[in-house]
């Protein structure tokens, strides 16, 4: 039986961080004049994501999604052909407006647990190095896209298999980060 595709960078092998490495460039999809960003940080937190916000290549299941600090963002070519998406969601995804390809995704609520950080997807650069996923998340959010609902067990399976230890929400570190912060915003913990 085939295996169950997650995505290109997962499919083809995940390929191992490069000691170093400090970042490369974003390229988007369009074939002229595309959107170039330039990263100067290696990715942290990086993973699979089922949710239906994330970008996608064609045909993936799964997003491939890190962060790296803000200030390590910088749009060098075409920024003016970035929209966002949804200005209403907590990440603002920063897409191209000619390919759809998100460039970055920003977080401006400097009260959220990951403000200062910038969503952005390592494949769309042609330097190799990234440190790659390390755990999937929002795993049972791709039945919202499609996904076969009976087909989850494999989907799992899968993930479990290429060492993407599967979660429908985010990992025990980030999800304890979250509610951190959330029990520092109530005044529950003292900070
Ligand atoms: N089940 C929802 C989950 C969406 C969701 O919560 N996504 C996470 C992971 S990227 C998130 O933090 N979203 C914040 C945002 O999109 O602004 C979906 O698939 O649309
Ligand atoms: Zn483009
Ligand atoms: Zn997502």
């Amino acid at each position: 039986m085939m295996a169950v595709a997650i995505h290109p960078s997962v499919d083809n092998g995940i390929k191992p961080a490069a000691d170093g490495f400090a970042g490369g460039t974003l390229v988007c999809h369009c074939a002229q004049n595309p959107v170039k960003v330039s990263i100067g940080s290696q990715v942290l937190h990086n993973h699979a994501c089922g949710c239906t916000k994330c970008w996608k290549p064609d045909g993936a299941l799964f997003s491939v999604v890190g962060v790296v600090p803000r200030d390590k963002v910088d749009v060098t070519d075409n920024a003016g052909r970035l929209k966002i998406v949804d200005d209403k969601a907590t990440i603002q995804r920063h897409a191209c407006s000619g390919c759809g390809v998100h460039m970055y995704g920003r977080i401006e609520n400097d009260k959220h647990a990951f403000y200062g950080l910038d969503f952005i997807h390592t494949e769309l650069s042609p330097q190799t190095g990234w440190a790659p996923p390390g755990f999937a998340a929002f795993v049972s959010s791709i039945i919202e896209s499609g996904a076969d609902p009976a087909n989850m067990g494999a989907v799992r399976g899968r993930l479990k298999d290429v060492g993407l230890e599967p979660y429908d929400c985010l990992n025990p570190p980030l999800m304890d980060a979250l509610a951190t912060q959330a029990a520092k915003l109530s005044g529950v913990l003292k900070s």
